[in-house]
């Protein structure tokens, strides 16, 4: 009988804790997570379709009413993860080794605008790579920018490796081929090729892009991006896209900003990959892209709902004193060969390894404590076989709300607890009302949890 009866609650608590997602529903909890991706920097239109996809396919799920939150956040969360396994990810080493094996050099084009740090991740790909033991010929094929030269030059200089250049103004393919040239002859494993970048919109820099990968036909492509600027940078990659077919990018200064919605933004409007982000001003200072570190950003705890607008670094600690050698652009000296510079293989020296800057350990912000769940169901804890025997022993009438069943589940426990007494051995030991005091106590604690009644309506 109280099978029937517990079947009958559990059902009518389920059909009044579940509901089919509308609109009104899915724009409510979005637009909380909206802010999130915002204040992440994610470009608006990225965040527009990741909405609009996700609410096609959320409309008339059906959800338990407590979890609507949560299944629109995990929703939400398992799609743009999706979108960066969708993207895929690509391990440089494997390429270059696999180049490797035609004895040709493997060939990387940097493009992106002006200052969004191209040359300073160019050398801190280099330095990746020569810690790899892989050798690196660069290519200075800005030939436009005053100073951009120099700017390598200091660099290679610093790593202890070959850069070939021209003059300025000369044609950027001629000085990338000759890098390659240089490469080929000294069976170097790889070749780093510097390009210029003014704003994204020129028509000149892009025809110049463009010639590079025709003459050397580069094995890969990175678009060099700052995840500071937000919109500006999407727009950046999707015009560099469009016309370099770019595999992968780089995101700077993600140090200075623990957003790193860019991150999110390029992946969505390009399908390529983010390798790494730029984290400082040293050498060293490139770490491979982390998914999961981004989504946690982002969303805070990816298992919980109750962080919405985390700002956790996305860099774990946050550098305080940068310290790094100046990457100054020293004045143009003139550059007098128009060929490629005789070719002296330097011995390499050892490399000294770049001073890692003191970290300062912020504590992470104290994570609200759980809040403890308790069950919905009055009778929990109590056997089936004693509801029944309760029930016929005091001719007990099925409870038609939250408080009679609560009431009747404490009345039960109770008898158990006293040894199941036939209606007479009782000793009186707990009057009703006790009971009901017990009760009452209970509403009380209820009370201040708030939380959603068994019968599926909210205790006031
Ligand atoms: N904090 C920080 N600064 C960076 C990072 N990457 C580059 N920078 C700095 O950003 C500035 C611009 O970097 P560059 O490498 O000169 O920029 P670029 O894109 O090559 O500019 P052009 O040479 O004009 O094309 C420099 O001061 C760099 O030190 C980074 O990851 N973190």
């Amino acid at each position: 009988m109280f099978d029937k009866l517990r079947n009958a609650f559990s059902n009518a608590a389920k059909s009044l804790g579940e509901k089919e997602l509308n609109d009104k529903d899915i724009e409510e909890i979005l637009y909380e997570l909206e802010i999130s991706l915002m204040e992440s920097d994610v470009a608006s239109e990225v965040i527009d379709t990741i909405k609009s996809d996700l609410k096609t396919q959320l409309l008339g799920s059906k959800v338990d009413k407590k979890e609507i939150e949560k299944f629109v956040k995990d929703r939400l969360i398992s799609n743009i993860s999706s979108l960066f396994d969708a993207a895929g990810t690509v391990d440089l080493f494997e390429l270059i080794n696999e180049k490797k094996k035609t004895v040709q050099p493997f060939l990387i084009l940097f493009v992106g605008i002006n200052g969004t740090g191209k040359t300073t991740s160019l050398a801190k790909v280099a330095y990746m790579l020569q810690q790899a033991k892989y050798s690196v010929v660069v290519a200075a094929a800005d030939t436009f920018r005053a100073g951009a030269i120099e700017q390598l030059r200091e660099h290679t200089n610093r790593l202890n490796l070959k850069l070939v250049a021209q003059n300025y103004n000369s044609d950027p393919a001629a000085v990338a081929r000759d890098a390659v040239l240089y490469a080929k002859s000294h069976k170097m494993d790889c070749v780093l090729i510097d390009t210029a970048g003014r704003m994204q919109t020129s028509k000149n820099l892009m025809e110049q892009i463009a010639k590079i990968t025709k003459v050397v036909n580069p094995d890969f492509k990175i678009f060099v991006g700052d995840s500071l600027a937000g919109n500006d940078t999407v727009n950046q990659a999707r015009e560099f896209f469009e016309h370099v077919k770019f595999n992968g990018s780089i995101l700077t200064k993600s140090d200075a900003d623990a957003r790193g919605g860019a991150a999110l933004s390029i992946v969505k409007i390009t399908s390529t990959p983010v390798l790494y982000l730029g984290v400082g001003q040293e050498y060293s200072d490139l770490k491979p892209f982390d998914k999961e570190l981004f989504l946690e950003t982002v969303f805070g705890s990816l298992s919980g709902v109750d962080r919405k607008t985390p700002k956790q670094e996305l860099v774990e600690e946050p550098i305080v004193e940068s310290k790094p050698e100046p990457i100054v652009e020293s004045k143009p000296e003139p550059i007098v060969e128009s060929k490629p510079e005789p070719i002296v293989e330097s011995k390499p020296e050892p490399i000294p390894e770049p001073k890692l800057k003191p970290v300062q350990v912020t504590k992470p912000e104290p994570k609200p404590e759980p809040k403890q769940i308790e069950s919905d169901d009055p009778f929990e804890g109590i056997a089936d076989k004693d509801i029944a025997k309760y029930s016929n022993l005091y001719d007990i009438a099925p409870p038609e709300n939250d408080d009679e069943a609560t009431k009747l589940g404490n009345a039960i426990r109770q008898w158990i607890k006293k040894g199941r007494p036939k209606p007479g051995e009782e000793k009186k030991q707990e009057s009703d009302q006790e009971i009901d005091s017990k009760h009452k106590q209970d509403k009380e604690e209820e009370k201040s949890k708030k939380k959603r009644g068994v019968f599926g309506f909210f205790k006031k």
